[in-house]
């Protein structure tokens, strides 16, 4: 499996304000790049934590990218995958909207009801870890089942996980003109933090876009 991360930062390193919620960093050719990566990816996944704050749709937006997938044979939306260790996806999420297959990806520690619940709005559940998910087993599962290129957009903790397990080949940043701060705030990786061994990858791109910059960096 390929994992392209794709994130949007202030200017110091924050994905959103302490209040967690969604905040333009990019412009609109910034979000024409991300729904061009979207639609050459297989699925899109992203953390619950993304699910809760925002309600994302993870679908193409572009009609066009829409139709050139089915004339590929594929489906017109890639498929959703959400990380949610205990399952705190709301079933009424836009990512269980039926417009494409979605996943949940649970530890052992979710509450079998909500396992149930999920299934019964329409996700598919792949269960690996004790109290996280396992990222390296369920992302496996999901090369099994055809996913070969998967984007992932997020948030901070997630983006952590997945570089902690040397799960990450590509990570497109895109910095845009604002300042957000705050300690609390979300940054690019969370999760505890790598104190030694840090990754590090080697700049593959640089590009000028919307009134900020996209950094490709290759693993
Ligand atoms: N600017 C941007 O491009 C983006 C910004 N965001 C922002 O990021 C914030 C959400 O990010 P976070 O709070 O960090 O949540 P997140 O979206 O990274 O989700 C974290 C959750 O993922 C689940 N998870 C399960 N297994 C895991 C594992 N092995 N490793 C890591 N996580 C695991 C856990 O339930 C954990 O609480 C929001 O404020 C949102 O607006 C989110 C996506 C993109
Ligand atoms: N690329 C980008 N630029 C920004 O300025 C952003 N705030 C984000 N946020 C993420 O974009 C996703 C929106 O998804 P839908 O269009 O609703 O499908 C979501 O994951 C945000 O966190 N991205």
């Amino acid at each position: 499996m390929h994992v392209v991360v794709n994130a949007a930062m202030s200017v110091d390193g924050k994905l959103s304000s302490r209040r967690r919620e969604q905040i333009a960093i990019s412009g609109p050719d910034d979000f024409d790049r991300v729904d061009q990566l979207r639609a050459d990816s297989d699925a899109v996944m992203v953390g619950v934590g993304t699910i809760l704050a925002d309600d994302p749709s993870l679908t193409v937006d572009d009609a066009d990218r829409r139709a050139a997938r089915a004339d590929r044979g594929k489906p017109e939306n890639p498929a959703r995958v959400v990380a949610d260790s205990r399952i705190r996806t709301p079933p009424d999420a836009t990512v269980l909207d039926g417009r494409a297959q979605t996943y949940l990806l649970v530890s052992e520690a979710a509450p079998p009801d909500f396992i149930e619940e999920m299934e019964d709005a329409g996700a598919y559940v792949i269960a690996a870890g004790q109290d996280r998910v396992d990222l390296t087993t369920t992302l496996a599962k999901l090369e099994g089942d055809g996913i070969d290129q998967l984007m992932v957009e997020g948030g901070g903790e997630l983006i952590f996980g997945l570089l902690e397990e040397a799960l990450v080949d590509e990570l497109f940043v895109y910095i845009g003109p604002k300042v957000i701060g705050g300690r609390d705030a979300p940054t690019l990786a969370d999760g505890d933090g790598f104190i030694e061994d840090f990754p590090e990858p080697e700049l593959a791109g640089v590009e000028r876009l919307d009134d900020g910059v996209v950094l490709h960096w290759q693993f």
